[in-house]
C-alpha cells in the first residue's frame, strides 16, 4: 500500500495512507526535527513519502555502517524532477553515480586537493583574504554578508576562471548571487509539487514552474557566458593558470570525451562556485558571530597567534601546525551550526539490512548532520560553542573524515559538516583554508566584540538562536565591533595590503 511503511523497514513516526509521512515533514526546521525523530525512534529510522522511502541514519555506528562501509552502494542520488530539469541533468552534485560523475569528481578532486591549493594556489588565497579582510573592516564593517561572500566568491572564482570578483557592484558578483538565490529557494523542502512521488504533478501549473524556467535560463545563459569570456581571452592567446584554461588545453590536445558536452562542461566549473561561495561564507559569518559572543575563546586564540607571530606579521596558512587553536574554532563553527544542516540526500541502489531491518533499494538516505552535531552523548551540552572540544585533534577535518575506524573518529569528535562517504564535499580543503584564514588574519588585527548601546554604553548581546531557517543557513544579520589591537597591527595590515592588491590584480 502506498505511503505504508514496508515491513522491517526501521522505525519511525506513523503513516497515513498515500501520503505517508509527508504532512509531517516540515517546511522550515527539518534539521532540528531530525534530532527529535532521532531521540524518539532511535538510531536509525524510516519516513514514506507516497511510494518514497526514506532512510535516516542517525549515529556514527549507522553513517559508518553504510555510507562508509558500504559507499559502493549508497553513493548515487535520489532523482530529483524539479532540479534535473533546471540542470538538463548536468551537475555532479545532483548527478547519480556513473562514468560522468566519476570523471567531474576526479576533475575537482585533482584541482582542490591539499597539494595544489598550498603549493600552486597558495598566494590566490592568502592575497585574496588580506584584501577581503581588510575591505571588511575598514570599508563596510556594516555589510560582513556581502564582504564573506565577495571573499569566498573571488577565491573560487580566480582559482577555477582565473577571474578575481573586485566587488560587490560588479556584475558578476550580482548575477551570482541572484542565481544562487532563485537555485536555493526553489530547493527548499516543499517548494515544489512531490512530482517524484506523484509524476502527474508534473502538468500541474503554477509558481514553481515558472521559478524553475526563470532558474534554468538564468543558469544556462551565465555559465554559457562565463566560458566565453574564456574562449575569448584564449583566443587573444592569453593563458591563465586556473582550472578551466587547464582542462581546456588537455580536451584541445586529447580530444573530449564522448560525454562531456559544451553544456555539462560549463556547468561543472559554475556549479563549483555555487556549492563553495555560500557554504564558506555562512561558516565564516557564523564564526564571526560566536567570536563576538564568547570573547574567552577569541582570547585563546590571540594569546596563541600573538606568542607565534607577533605585531610585524599577520598569520597565514603555513602557520597551520603552530596555531591549532585557531582549526578548534573552525571545526566547532563547522559543529554548532552546520550550514548544511540536513546534508545532501544519497540513494542506495541495491536492497540491504543494517541491525536486522530492510533497507529498500532506492531508498533515500540523509547524513542528518545537524542531528549527528546535537546528540548530547557525542557532544556534552551540544547547544555551546565550545572550541576546546578540539583541543586533542589538531589535523584538518579530512584526516579524519577518511578514518575508516568509526571508533576513532568518534574519539576525535570529527564533525560531519562536509557529509559522509563517497560524495562527500570535494572542496572541504579549500573550504577549511579560507575558514582557517580569515580568521586568524582577522583577530589577528582586531579584536571582535559584540556592539554596543550608544545610549546606555551596555553592549548589545547577540542572539546565537537566529539563524535562517533555509537549507544552507546562516546568522541572520547582525553587528559586531572590531576594535584595531594596535597602531602596529595596523600599519602590518595596510602594507600586506598593498602586495596582495598588486599580486591580484593579474587576475582583474
Ligand atoms: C564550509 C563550506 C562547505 C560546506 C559546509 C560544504 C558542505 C557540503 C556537503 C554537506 C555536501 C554533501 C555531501 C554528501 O553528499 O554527503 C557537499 C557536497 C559538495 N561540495 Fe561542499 N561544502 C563546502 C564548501 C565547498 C567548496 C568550497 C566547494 C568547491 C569549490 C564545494 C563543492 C562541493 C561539491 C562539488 C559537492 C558535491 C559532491 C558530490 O556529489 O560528489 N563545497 N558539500
Amino acid at each position: 500500500q502506498v505511503g505504508k511503511r514496508r515491513p522491517r523497514m526501521p522505525p519511525g513516526p506513523p503513516t497515513i495512507p498515500i501520503l505517508g509521512n509527508a504532512l509531517q515533514i516540515p517546511t522550515t526546521g527539518l534539521a532540528k526535527k531530525f534530532r527529535e525523530w532521532a531521540d524518539k525512534y532511535g538510531p536509525i529510522y524510516s519516513l514514506t513519502i507516497g511510494p518514497t522511502n526514506i532512510i535516516v541514519p542517525s549515529d556514527r555506528k549507522a553513517i559508518n555502517q553504510l555510507l562508509e562501509k558500504k559507499g559502493s552502494i549508497y553513493s548515487s542520488r535520489p532523482h530529483n524532477y524539479v532540479t534535473q530539469y533546471v540542470t538538463s541533468g548536468d551537475h555532479l552534485t545532483l548527478e547519480v553515480v556513473g562514468p560522468s560523475w566519476r570523471e567531474k569528481r576526479s576533475v575537482v578532486t585533482r584541482n582542490l586537493n591539499p597539494k595544489s591549493l598550498d603549493e600552486k594556489h597558495f598566494k590566490i588565497q592568502e592575497a585574496e583574504c588580506i584584501i577581503d579582510s581588510r575591505t571588511l573592516i575598514f570599508k563596510n564593517p556594516d555589510n560582513m554578508y556581502d564582504y564573506s561572500r565577495l571573499y569566498t566568491l573571488s577565491v573560487a572564482s580566480t582559482l577555477i576562471y582565473g577571474k578575481r570578483v573586485a566587488d560587490i557592484d560588479s556584475a558578476w558578483y550580482k548575477r551570482f548571487f541572484e542565481l544562487m538565490n532563485i537555485w536555493l529557494e526553489l530547493q527548499e523542502p516543499g517548494a515544489n509539487p512531490p512530482i517524484d512521488e506523484f509524476p502527474f504533478l508534473k502538468y500541474l501549473p503554477g509558481y514553481w514552474k515558472k521559478r524553475a524556467d526563470k532558474c534554468r535560463r538564468m543558469m544556462d545563459k551565465m555559465w554559457d557566458d562565463a566560458r566565453q569570456e574564456i574562449d575569448e581571452r584564449r583566443a587573444k592567446g592569453i593563458q591563465r593558470d586556473c582550472f578551466i584554461d587547464a582542462k581546456l588545453d588537455e580536451y584541445e590536445e586529447k580530444g573530449w570525451p564522448d560525454w562531456m558536452t559544451q553544456h555539462a562542461f560549463n556547468n561543472l566549473w559554475g556549479e563549483l562556485l555555487e556549492a563553495g561561495a555560500d557554504t564558506t561564507a555562512n561558516q565564516i559569518l557564523t564564526l564571526i558571530l560566536a567570536l563576538a559572543k564568547y570573547p574567552a575563546f577569541q582570547k585563546k586564540a590571540q594569546a596563541e597567534i600573538d606568542a607565534h607571530c607577533g605585531t610585524r606579521r599577520m598569520p597565514n596558512f603555513s602557520d597551520f601546525n603552530d596555531l591549532p587553536y585557531i582549526n578548534c574554532l573552525v571545526k566547532e563553527g563547522m559543529r554548532w551550526r552546520p550550514t548544511a544542516g540536513t546534508g545532501l540526500p544519497h540513494a542506495v541502489f541495491l536492497d540491504d539490512e543494517y541491525e536486522g531491518y530492510l533497507i529498500p533499494k532506492d531508498s533515500m538516505i540523509f547524513v542528518p548532520i545537524w542531528s549527528l552535531h546535537h546528540d548530547p552523548k557525542q557532544y556534552p551540552q551540544p547547544e555551546e560553542f565550545n572550541p576546546d572540544r578540539y583541543l586533542n585533534h589538531p589535523k584538518l577535518a579530512n584526516e579524519y573524515a577518511v578514518s575508516p575506524d568509526y571508533n576513532n573518529r568518534d574519539d576525535c569528535l570529527h564533525h560531519y559538516g562536509y557529509g559522509a562517504g563517497r560524495r562527500m564535499c570535494p572542496g572541504l580543503h579549500l573550504a577549511e583554508r579560507n575558514m582557517w584564514r580569515i580568521v586568524a588574519k582577522l583577530i589577528w588585527a582586531f579584536d571582535i566584540t559584540e556592539p554596543i548601546d550608544d545610549k546606555t554604553g551596555n553592549s548589545i548581546p547577540l542572539d546565537e538562536e537566529a539563524f535562517t531557517s533555509a537549507i544552507l543557513t546562516c546568522p541572520l544579520p547582525f553587528n559586531v565591533r572590531l576594535t584595531p589591537r594596535s597602531n602596529e597591527h595596523l600599519a602590518v595590515v595596510q602594507k600586506e595590503l598593498a602586495e596582495a592588491q598588486s599580486f591580484m590584480s593579474n587576475w582583474e
